[in-house]
């Protein structure tokens, strides 16, 4: 190998391995050498073999050689065997990406500690990365501190990672203080049917923004200060529209009152970065928003999001298919108690710790242990509602665990053209799912008998871990293909149920 290549690769290592939040000496214990090892390899002092890259490559989980292209990410699991111990609830990815789209709103320092390192974190760091703004994870931690450019420069952004990710769509409420003409490339993300953005588009031209979609672009123009002349009502309760309209709001020297507004779990995440920002916002947690702006934004702040509660629920369903008592600690019960009551009728048992306060200040937790019991099914459908309702992401969750109930239950997923579609994956590993129409599912159970099977991963966060867990029911070996999807949600879920009990091998093909 060429000097100049083992230099390259050594840049490459080196930054994947802090991205990864390693030290050199972590590096060195995975693959069973020295730090000093490490060093040289790093300045592309040491030659490598192809076996040597190979086992850096997956100690690191990262691509950072590829030969053609990249190849997809596979899990191998074998299923089968009862989990215990404990784990903790990592932050929320969406509380992540709404508080790094806020951080383009200050022109200070913003600090986010303990952030999931997840793909879709990864895609917002790229995008703000093309356009000038400096991110950097701090050495052994995952707290991620962000620096903007006195001017973002928007010619320059990564089309490619910003079209991986529907999160994009939350520029547009910070740009609009900045810019009089930008443009943004199409907001992509999960396959889950048509995902309106109008709603979006209409509560943001009350601060003079207008969009106009064309060739995969919003062309934007936007009428800088101009604020709302009356109280905003969003046609529907979405989170990422309350979000964009908080971002808007900020900045905007004057009052905005928002109705109809969501009060979800990464909203008021959300809402307790811009009180540290220092913008006044009345009503969090209620569905009326008052929002006092500030035009300039200059503070060296941090954050800490609350727990995932989506991660909590995928959790305790493993816990359920697998038949096991595991403790899962920082669950965000205050956005996990419609789940839990609905849970309670079916027959579930489990206990939990008095509460206590998550980093952010405000959020409740408990830590909770499963305990493995029969289960009937509800009397009634299960279908999801805006917050208070029964989180909308963790409706798949639901199908899961009709699948170790007694009787049939109905899923009702009014929300996602196609998700509901996916969970018929499910029959795959023997679960009994029928397609009553595109948004409503019957699950007979309990299931039979869970069986190994190979499935491509479905191209959707949710309905992808469902198949995963109910993998972990079916004794013997089934592959799970392509899960980039998974990746984009969950930090290293397959490390953390194998140190649960789980056996679960990622490989790629060569
Ligand atoms: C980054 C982020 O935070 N993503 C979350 C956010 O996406 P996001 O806010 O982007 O969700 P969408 O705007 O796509 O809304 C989801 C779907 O629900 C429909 N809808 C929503 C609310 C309502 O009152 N009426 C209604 O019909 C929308 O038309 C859409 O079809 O909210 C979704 C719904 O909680 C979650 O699945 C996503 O994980
Ligand atoms: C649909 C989801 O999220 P996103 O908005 O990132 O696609 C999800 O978290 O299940």
């Amino acid at each position: 190998m060429s000097d100049d290549y083992l230099n390259r690769i050594g840049n490459l290592i080196r930054d994947a391995r802090r991205h990864k939040g390693m030290t050199q000496t972590d590096l060195a214990t995975s693959l069973g050498t020295s730090q000093s090892a490490v060093a040289r390899i790093e300045q592309g002092g040491q030659n490598l073999s192809l076996e040597m890259l190979a086992r850096i490559g997956e100690a690191l989980d990262s691509e950072f050689v590829s030969l053609g292209h990249s190849q997809p990410q596979h899990l191998r699991v074998v299923g089968g065997a009862q989990l215990s111990g404990s784990i903790e609830v990592k932050t929320s990815k969406n509380a992540a990406v709404a508080l790094l789209c806020a951080a383009l709103l200050n022109k200070g320092r913003t600090t986010l500690r303990s952030l999931a390192r997840i793909e879709e974190v990864n895609r917002i760091i790229e995008v703000l990365g093309s356009i000038g703004v400096k991110t950097r994870w701090l050495p052994g931690s995952s707290d991620l501190e962000i620096i903007p450019p006195a001017r973002v420069d928007l010619d320059a952004i990564d089309v490619d990672a910003a079209r991986r990710t529907r999160t994009v769509i939350m520029f547009l409420g910070p740009l609009l203080h900045e810019f009089d003409s930008f443009r943004l490339p199409y907001a992509g993300g999960c396959d889950l049917g048509t995902r309106t953005i109008e709603p979006h588009l209409i509560a943001l031209r009350h601060f003079g923004l207008n969009v106009v979609a064309t060739h995969g672009f919003y062309d934007c123009s936007a009428d800088i200060g101009a604020g709302p002349a009356k109280p905003i009502v969003l046609t529907e309760r979405g989170d990422t529209v309350t979000e964009n309209v908080l971002m808007a709001a900020a900045r905007h020297d004057g009052v905005t009152v928002l109705r109809n507004a969501s009060s979800n779990y990464m909203v008021q995440d959300l809402c307790f970065f811009l009180q540290k920002l220092g913008v006044q916002i009345d009503g969090i947690g209620t569905t009326t928003l008052t929002v006092h702006g500030k035009r300039e934004i200059d503070v060296d702040v941090e954050y800490q999001p609350s727990e995932d509660p989506i991660e909590a629920m995928s959790l305790l369903a493993a816990a359920v298919v697998t038949d096991s008592a595991i403790t899962i600690k920082r669950v965000p019960i205050e956005f996990l108690e419609i789940e839990m009551a609905t849970l309670e009728t079916m027959g579930m048992q489990y206990e939990v710790t008095p509460e206590y306060t998550s980093a952010n200040g405000h959020t409740r937790l408990v830590d909770l242990t499963t305990v493995p019991g029969p289960l009937k099914a509800p009397a009634d459908k299960i279908h999801p509602m805006p917050f208070p309702g029964l989180n909308i992401d963790n409706l798949p969750f639901f199908a899961l665990i009709a699948a170790k109930a007694d009787g049939t239950t109905m899923i009702h997923d009014w929300v996602y053209e196609n998700r509901a579609i996916y969970l018929t994956e499910l029959t795959k590993i023997g679960v009994r799912v029928q397609l009553l129409d595109p948004h409503r599912v019957m699950i007979s159970g309990p299931t039979p008998k869970f069986r190994a099977a190979e499935v491509v991963c479905p191209p959707a966060l949710r309905p992808g871990v469902v198949v995963l867990l109910a993998m972990l029911a079916a004794p013997g070996t089934s592959v799970l293909r392509n899960v980039y999807v998974i990746n984009r949600g969950y930090e290293d879920l397959a490390q953390r149920l194998n140190a649960l009990g789980a056996t679960i091998e990622t490989f790629r093909d060569i």
